[in-house]
């Protein structure tokens, strides 16, 4: 593929040029930087949304460096984010369901246990190919990876203390930060990974907790949360708001507490930690009503705190060239993903946006082909969210709440699991699928599922909501029968007429 001229990206480079103080960096700097051996493209961090661009950076010709401080690729995502709680899930689920359903099916058998050691060490297995095979992916596009931790000094200098000891400097004509995110600290409460643990050591226990406090019912808290309750520990869910993901369909989220309820998971609402105290064999936790009143004291073997994350850029050396951040330290960017400072650009949970991993590798994506001097361009109102519990929920587009809110008139199609052929003859038939599309044109704004592989079944809503398509036009797409997908085309069927099976 043709290298981008360089003539081509200075005038990009002038076109962004914003402030005098990247100015003054970018002439005095660029023209140091330029007489040593430089990168046309340094990514610092190996996540999902750096990794991603420094493959395609690598693609579209340009010389390409990652710098990566954890010692393997793959970022949060796959070491200790969404491939080993997934893995976790799927063991845990197939426990789960050996236990509980198998017998309906009249699969009978004795002395059902559980390897521990055995889960862990399947998890760390599929992490280790993940993330060896991302190493693979570097060598064969030709990605320059330096194993150290990236600070800058200059807009296009970047010294790193490599892991193997010693440093070096990497030089770059771009610089992209993708060094993602950490766990949220709360007040008075210190991680330790024993007793009061972050997803990270949730990831990790040697022995199931007899109880489990969990703190924040977002996403890591309900999937984590999941894990343990169904390997056998009584999990306890504290949340500060009046519901568990707060940013999900009201009347879904519902639903699906009361199904979780079902397995057996506890959930305090509107409730928050006032103290923690490890001093003694586990935990005691402190929670008070949100609003203040009569306080009481749980007690667990394992505190998992689960309320948020927040971006790292923790010895970055952003104040060394002046990077702009918000109030919750998210690197702010233009619509190109460059920084306030010439040259410097940020993507992924580093910046403002959902912190998933699909959305900080079309990040990663769109800012190379800006940096190419090409269009890059991320729809961030299709990007789809996914609860990995089971069922799943997996939602796009807008809430009704959000629909509603907006003014403009719509209307609703849902279509239960029950009356779902597919559903039914597997036994797994608890959820809906609810769609909502805007009265006059029928152009679907939402679609919200809770079903058996609802994250899977997402993205034929997410292509609809990318074309503009009505709920008619997916209502009259042929759908394999049976299967899940069909309670989708009967909400759409149901948004704009009616539904055939119910
Ligand atoms: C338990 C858990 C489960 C999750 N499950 C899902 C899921 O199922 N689906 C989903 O979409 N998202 C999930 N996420 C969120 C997802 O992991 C993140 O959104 C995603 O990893 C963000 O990618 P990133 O590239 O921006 O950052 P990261 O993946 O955090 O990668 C940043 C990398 O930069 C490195 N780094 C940081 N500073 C430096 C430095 N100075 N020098 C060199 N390297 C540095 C870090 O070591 C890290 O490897 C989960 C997160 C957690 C914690
Ligand atoms: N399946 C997935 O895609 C997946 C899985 C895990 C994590 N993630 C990502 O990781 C990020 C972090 O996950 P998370 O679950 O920690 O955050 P989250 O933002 O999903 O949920 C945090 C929850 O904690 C609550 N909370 C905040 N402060 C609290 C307090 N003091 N006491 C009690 N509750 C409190 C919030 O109201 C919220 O419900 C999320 O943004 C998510 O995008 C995604």
């Amino acid at each position: 593929m043709a290298m981008v001229s360089l003539a081509r990206r200075r005038a990009a480079d002038a076109l962004f040029l914003r402030r005098p103080q990247a100015a003054a960096w970018s002439s005095a700097l660029r023209a140091y930087a330029a007489s040593g051996e430089e990168s046309d493209v340094v990514v610092i961090g190996g996540g999902p949304g750096g990794y991603v661009a420094a493959i395609k950076a690598a693609q579209m010709g340009l010389k390409t460096t990652c710098i990566e401080k954890r010692g393997t690729l793959g970022g949060t995502c796959l070491n200790v984010g969404c491939i080993p709680s997934k893995a976790l899930l799927h063991s845990s689920h197939m426990y789960h369901e050996a236990e509980n359903s198998f017998a309906h099916h009249g699969v009978k058998f004795s002395n059902l246990e559980i390897d521990l050691p055995a889960m862990m060490a399947q998890k760390d297995k599929a992490v280790a190919g993940l993330t060896k095979g991302i190493e693979g992916l570097f060598k064969k596009n030709k990605v320059d990876y330096v194993k150290g931790s990236g600070k800058f000094v200059s807009p296009s200098e970047v010294s790193v203390d490599l892991i193997d000891g010693g440093s070096t400097t990497v030089k770059g004509k771009n610089i992209i930060i993708a060094t993602g995110s950490d766990v949220k600290s709360l007040p008075g409460i210190t991680i330790d990974e024993k007793k009061v643990v972050s997803s990270t050591g949730a990831l990790a226990l040697t022995e199931i907790p007899k109880k489990l406090v969990v703190i924040g019912a977002g996403y890591i808290g309900l999937e984590m949360g999941s894990v343990w309750n169904r390997l056998g520990s009584e999990v306890t869910v504290v949340e500060f708001a009046p519901d568990i993901v707060p940013s999900m369909d009201g009347e879904i989220r519902k639903q699906f507490q009361r199904m979780l309820e079902k397995q057996q998971m506890k959930f305090m609402l509107k409730t928050k930690v006032v103290g923690v105290d490890t001093s003694g064999s586990g935990v005691k936790l402190t929670v008070e009503p949100a609003a203040g009143g009569e306080q009481t004291v749980l007690e667990a073997d394992i505190v998992l705190v689960s309320a948020g994350r927040t971006p790292y850029t923790a010895g970055l050396g952003l104040d060394t060239i002046g990077v702009e951040t918000d109030k919750g330290g998210r690197i702010l960017v233009d619509k190109r993903f460059m920084t306030n400072v010439n040259g410097v650009y940020a993507i992924g949970d580093a910046i403002p946006g959902p912190m998933l991993a699909h959305k900080a590798e079309e990040d990663g994506v769109a800012c190379v082909e800006f940096i190419a001097g090409k269009e890059g361009h991320v729809d961030y109102d299709t990007v789809p969210g996914v609860v990995y519990t089971h069922p799943e929920v997996a939602s796009v587009g807008k809430t009704e709440e959000q629909v509603k809110a907006s003014g403009v008139p719509y209307q609703v199609g849902k279509f239960p699991l029950l009356a779902n052929s597919r559903a039914k003859a597997i036994d797994d038939a608890e959820g809906l699928v609810k769609v909502v599309s805007e009265k006059e044109t029928d152009r679907i704004l939402g679609v919200h599922i809770m079903a058996p592989n609802a994250g899977e079944i997402i993205h034929e809503a997410v292509l609809a909501l990318q074309y503009g398509a009505s709920s008619e036009d997916v209502a009259r797409t042929c759908h394999a029968h049976p299967t899940v997908s069909e309670a989708l085309k009967e909400a759409c069927m149901q948004t704009y007429s009616k539904a055939i099976h119910i």
